[in-house]
């Protein structure tokens, strides 16, 4: 281990959440080389130890105090029902909770599961969210492959993260219910060892992630038409207009969600603009 005063962040050591959260860390300018399979690395330059560790066990771990921060999926966050807040939502991860029934089944929803059997990884939120209906369901606790627990006759439902559905449809399942969406989170606990560096590290992670959302786009467009230019890209905060030559045109330069940019290119046409360019930002501060 390093030092005891330095900053201790808990990321997931294998699994689909590992390379998404160290890619992250990285891009915010975080230098570490993990040995291989090493479960600790120091960070260049920074006060900032990594620990890696299951990604089910970091919100507990948080909570303890074993770890400042840490990454993980905001369903692990509500199952552990860990005493840690969320500094941010990472827009990577995303998945659904669901409730789920055999394709053929009869139920219409979570209503309906009075007395059944339920196969789940998430049985805090999965008994909480069915307690609401007076629904108290036999909870069968599981760490995974809970999709094939209805053919194998241990269970009538599931409640399981859903992402494409094709594990689902392979499984011949369907969804009765949805109960929440989830994303990858950085967390912290309250008596948090370093304060000035877990801040540093939340305004790199926030540029990276802003960035990763969003593009800059610059365009010319006639003096007329900029108040209904700006309505199509207000920006981030507002956009930066400098003057043209033609005293008629002026050139404008904002910040538009990445998934918006090919409709506001073509509104922004339609309007008379001209030489629109999209230019990706891969960190910013705002
Ligand atoms: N399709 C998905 N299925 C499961 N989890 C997903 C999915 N998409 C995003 N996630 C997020 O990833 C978390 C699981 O991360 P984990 O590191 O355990 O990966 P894993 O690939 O499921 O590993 P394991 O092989 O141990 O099950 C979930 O809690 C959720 O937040
Ligand atoms: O909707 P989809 O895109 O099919 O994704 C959802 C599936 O992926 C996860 O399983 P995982 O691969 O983690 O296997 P596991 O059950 O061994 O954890 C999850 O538990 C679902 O089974
Ligand atoms: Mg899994």
């Amino acid at each position: 281990m390093g030092n005891n005063t330095n900053l201790r962040i808990g990321l997931p050591s294998k699994g689909r959440l590992s390379d998404l959260a160290g890619d992250l860390l990285k891009q915010a300018g975080l230098r570490f080389r993990r040995q291989n399979r090493s479960l600790f690395a120091r960070v260049s330059d920074l006060p900032v130890d990594l620990i890696f560790l299951r990604t089910d066990d970091i919100p507990t771990l948080c909570a303890e105090g074993a770890i400042d921060m840490g990454i993980t999926g905001s369903d692990l966050v509500d199952e552990a029902q860990a005493d840690v807040s969320v500094r941010m939502p990472l827009g990577v991860g995303r998945c659904r909770l669901a409730i789920c029934v055999p394709e053929d089944s009869p139920a219409e929803s979570g209503k309906d599961l009075a007395g059944a059997r339920v196969a789940t990884s998430f049985p805090n939120i999965s008994g909480n969210h069915l307690a609401q209906y007076g629904v108290t369901p036999h909870l069968v606790h599981l760490s995974g492959s809970v999709e094939v627990m209805i053919s194998l006759g241990i269970a009538d439902a599931i409640v399981d993260l859903v992402e494409t559905g094709s594990t689902l449809a392979a499984n011949k399942l369907r969804i009765l219910e949805e109960i929440g969406t989830y994303e990858t989170v950085l967390i912290q606990n309250g008596k948090c060892r370093d304060r000035v560096t877990a801040e540093r590290i939340v305004r790199r992670l926030e540029g990276v992630v802003i960035a990763r959302d969003f593009s800059l786009l610059e365009y010319n467009i006639p003096k007329s038409a900029l108040s209904a230019a700006e309505k199509i890209t207000p920006g981030f905060n507002s956009p930066t207009i400098n003057p043209l030559e033609d005293q008629d045109w002026c050139a404008v330069r904002v910040m538009v969600k990445r998934s918006g940019v090919i409709d506001a290119m073509e509104q922004l046409e339609t309007l008379g603009a001209s030489a629109i360019m999209e230019t990706e930002i891969t960190n910013c501060r705002l």
